[in-house]
């Protein structure tokens, strides 16, 4: 039988949450949290941590993963694409048991929901439940639990159809900035963010340490309201991309489908939330000093980018330029929390307008670097961004159609110079007035693309490299 080590990392590998897919990495330990079930209950079920590393003599920091564990004394029908392996373990008598990821498994679930609604105290674990005054949503005690099915780096349950529970996967030590923010701006009473129910903290032996080493804590779960009814905008926006190209001689505004009246709520929603942001959370100046070491630390990445993505170096000259601009600008520029990863699929329209989720930022960042405090510009920068990714996305099916092309251009602008309007009648100024401060986001997000899709989508390569010629040509 192989070892238990060997079914864990052949399992986690397969699962859409594992970053570490592209590494050699090898999954060298796993901790375990106290039992969330009674001794003697089946299934029982704790937290396994799971500890990755490189192969012996690369040089790769321990990365630690959150892998919910139920075992039962026999299979469990239906539940075979949750299947982590068969081994025996000590605390559970000398047969061997049947271990699964414990989030697919319904008879496990219900001690998470279980935790929230009573705030329960574990040693090393703990459920905080939020009790907001006005809170008007009640989870049903025996709520099922269903597991999206959506593309996502964490996994997420939905209990009931009123509570999402979303379970972060690669754990850090410290404040997820999702959890912080997001419950920031529920107490705040802002209804721009899906309302926050509660969360769950813990501890985990540090990663390097060995399970005997030192702990370290912080967030394994939040549970939100799940807005049922909502579309994410990535299928939205691309949904009215859709239906102008079925009509390529109208313009977008004649087709039906236009999206840019969404776009301009969707831009004051922005400033909305990133006002709320700034009074809820604080806000600080960089001065201009501070500016030339953000323009070299892009310049930094767009030297390492261009290093390993051949196809971006005729683009670098002109890229550059902007972070030369950055590093010669004079003003001071307002700093807060901000999103930190903004685009189409990080927002949902319910029947309530726009709101905003996934504020953990960008997911290869350090908890540090995620943190810290930015300037909203970046955000909207990514969204531009996200409107030139939803007309350009769907091409690939009409390559070679200039007239498509010049569509999708124009549905591009309509929709950011919509999204900026609508921005700019919110918050009192207009982003695209801060052309150098945008326009160098603007470059760094497009060289973080370039590498992104180089590594995990590389037919749509082309999208970024087309915005990285555009900008280095103004
Ligand atoms: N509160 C919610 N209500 C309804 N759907 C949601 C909610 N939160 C997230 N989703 C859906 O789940 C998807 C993934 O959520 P997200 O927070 O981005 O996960 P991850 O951080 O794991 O990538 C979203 O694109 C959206 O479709
Ligand atoms: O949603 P995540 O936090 O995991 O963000 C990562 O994946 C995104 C892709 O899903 C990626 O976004 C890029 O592709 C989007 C379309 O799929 C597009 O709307 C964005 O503008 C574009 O940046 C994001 O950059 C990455 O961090």
């Amino acid at each position: 039988m192989t070892s238990h080590l060997d079914q864990v990392q052949s399992f986690c590998a397969s699962q859409r949450w594992f970053g570490e897919k592209g590494h050699d990495v090898r999954v060298e330990a796993v901790a375990t949290s106290v039992w969330l079930s009674d001794a003697g209950a089946w299934p029982a079920v704790r937290i396994g941590f799971v500890y990755c590393a490189g192969p012996p003599g690369v040089d790769i920091p321990i990365r630690v993963y959150q892998l919910p564990l139920s075992y039962h004394r026999a299979p469990v029908d239906n539940l075979g694409h949750a299947l982590i392996g068969e081994w025996a373990e000590p605390d559970l008598g000398d047969e061997g048991v049947w271990v699964y990821d414990a989030l697919h498994d319904k008879e496990a679930t219900p001690y998470w929901l279980d935790g929230l609604t009573h705030g329960r105290r574990l040693d090393g674990l703990e459920f905080h439940p939020v009790q907001a005054p006005d809170r008007t949503i009640e989870v049903p005690e025996d709520a099922q639990s269903l597991v999206l099915t959506v593309e996502q780096s964490n996994t997420s349950l939905v209990f009931g159809d009123v509570a999402l529970l979303k379970v972060f996967r690669r754990l850090e030590p410290g404040s997820n900035p999702g959890v912080e923010i997001e419950s920031a701006l529920t107490e705040a009473g802002s209804e721009l963010v899906p309302e926050v129910l509660g969360s769950a903290r813990g501890r985990w032996p540090r990663a390097g340490d060995g399970p005997e080493g030192e702990t370290v804590s912080g967030e394994l779960a939040m549970m939100t309201a799940f807005q049922s009814n909502a579309t994410d905008g990535w299928s939205f926006a691309t949904s009215s991309v859709r239906d102008l190209y079925a009509e390529a001689d109208l313009h977008a505004e004649e087709v039906g489908g236009d999206f840019a009246p969404e776009s301009h709520r969707l831009g004051a929603s922005t400033a909305e939330v990133h006002s709320e942001l700034g009074k809820a959370l604080g806000t600080d100046i960089w001065e201009p000093a501070k500016l030339v070491e953000h323009a070299a630390a892009m310049q930094r990445r767009l030297d390492l980018a261009a290093a390993a993505i051949p196809e971006l170096t005729q683009y670098k000259a002109g890229l550059a330029r902007w972070f030369e601009a950055l590093a010669a600008y004079d003003q001071p520029v307002t700093v807060q929390r901000i999103h930190g990863d903004f685009h189409l699929g990080q927002v949902l329209r319910t029947i309530d307008g726009w709101k905003l989720i996934d504020f953990e930022g960008e997911p290869a960042k350090s908890l540090i670097e995620r943190r810290a405090l930015d300037t909203p510009v970046k955000d909207i920068a990514g969204m531009l961004r996200s409107f030139d990714y939803a007309a350009r996305s769907l091409l690939e099916d009409h390559r070679g159609d200039q007239q498509i092309a010049y569509r999708a251009a124009e549905w591009a602008t309509r929709n950011q110079q919509a999204f900026c309007d609508g921005y700019a009648e919110v918050a009192g100024n207009d982003p695209r007035e801060e052309t150098v401060l945008l326009n160098a986001f603007l470059a760094d997000k497009v060289i973080y693309e370039v590498l992104y899709e180089a590594r995990n989508r590389p037919t749509w390569l082309p999208i970024p490299l087309s915005a990285a010629a555009q900008l280095a040509e103004q």
